[in-house]
């Protein structure tokens, strides 16, 4: 579903001529099946957010191809890009980025709005996905008159209404308490099983790897083999993934018709 191939990624700061190079990620290899929760994780500043930009193109790579759906969106365009990321992708923050002033109903609608989908089929797909999301009761409701747990499943529906195959989330528990960290965690999980939707999420907590089906731990922008029986995150090492789990099983998309 996704391949990161050979990518290295560096970033140049500082005034035109007199730029400083930073390298961030170094020959990147990951491969994502179709159907699969991947969690990414690492210390702070090990480039968790960076290949999550990459691969949703919002950042190109110095150096590789990223391949999604079979297509090589390393050569896409920016109005390729563009329509492909909205029917790819869909996207939760830790920060929820709903708009304040639209409703939790208006807010799911969105993308169907700018898509140009007709009001019927409108509501019924946001009410659908509300209920899905059990916030039938709260269509209504301003992001500010929920709580954080709501917003984030507000969110969550948002994300899924466009039916994308892959959800990329960046550090979607980070703003949550524990109960409604089990719920979001919960309900990824049963997304995942009853639609197939691919999960690749950021995360510094230790609960995901219990939804996660496997876990790609980045240290100082290189893919680290994380041995069994270790600490989540302690010592940035933990359960095993063999690197030949990240090897590309090619043609997933052939497996998706
Ligand atoms: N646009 C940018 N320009 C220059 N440097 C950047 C840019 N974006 C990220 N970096 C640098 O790249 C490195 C990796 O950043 P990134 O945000 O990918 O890490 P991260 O693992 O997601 O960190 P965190 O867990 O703190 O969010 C950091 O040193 C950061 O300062």
């Amino acid at each position: 579903m996704i391949e990161v191939q050979a990518v290295s990624h560096q970033f140049a700061i500082g005034k035109k001529g007199r730029e400083r190079i930073v390298p961030v990620l170094h020959h990147i290899d990951m491969h994502v099946k179709q159907g699969e929760i991947v969690a990414i994780v690492g210390r702070s500043g090990s480039g968790k957010s960076t290949l999550l930009n990459l691969i949703s193109g919002y950042i190109r790579p110095t150096i590789g191809d990223i391949r999604v759906g079979g297509r090589t969106v390393t050569k896409f365009s920016e109005g390729q890009w563009a329509d492909f990321r909205l029917e790819h992708f869909g996207f939760i923050f830790q920060s929820f980025q709903l708009i304040p002033s639209m409703t939790a109903f208006e807010n799911v609608e969105l993308p169907l709005v700018l898509k140009g989908v007709g009001l019927a089929q409108r509501r019924k797909r946001v009410n659908d996905l509300l209920e899905r999301v059990g916030l039938s009761d709260c269509a209504g409701h301003y992001p500010g008159e929920l709580s954080g747990g709501q917003q984030q499943r507000v969110s969550v529906a948002r994300a899924l209404v466009l039916n994308p195959p892959v959800v990329l989330a960046d550090e979607p528990t980070g703003s949550l308490d524990s109960d409604n960290e089990r719920q979001l965690l919960a309900l990824i999980g049963e997304l995942n099983r009853e639609q197939g939707i691919t999960f690749l999420m950021i995360t510094h907590d230790e609960q995901v790897a219990e939804v996660a089906h496997r876990t790609v731990l980045l240290q100082d922008g290189r893919i680290r083999p994380r041995p069994h029986g270790s600490g989540f995150l302690s010592n940035g090492i933990g359960q095993a993934d063999s690197p030949a789990v990240w090897q590309a099983s090619l043609n997933d998309e052939e497996s998706r018709r």
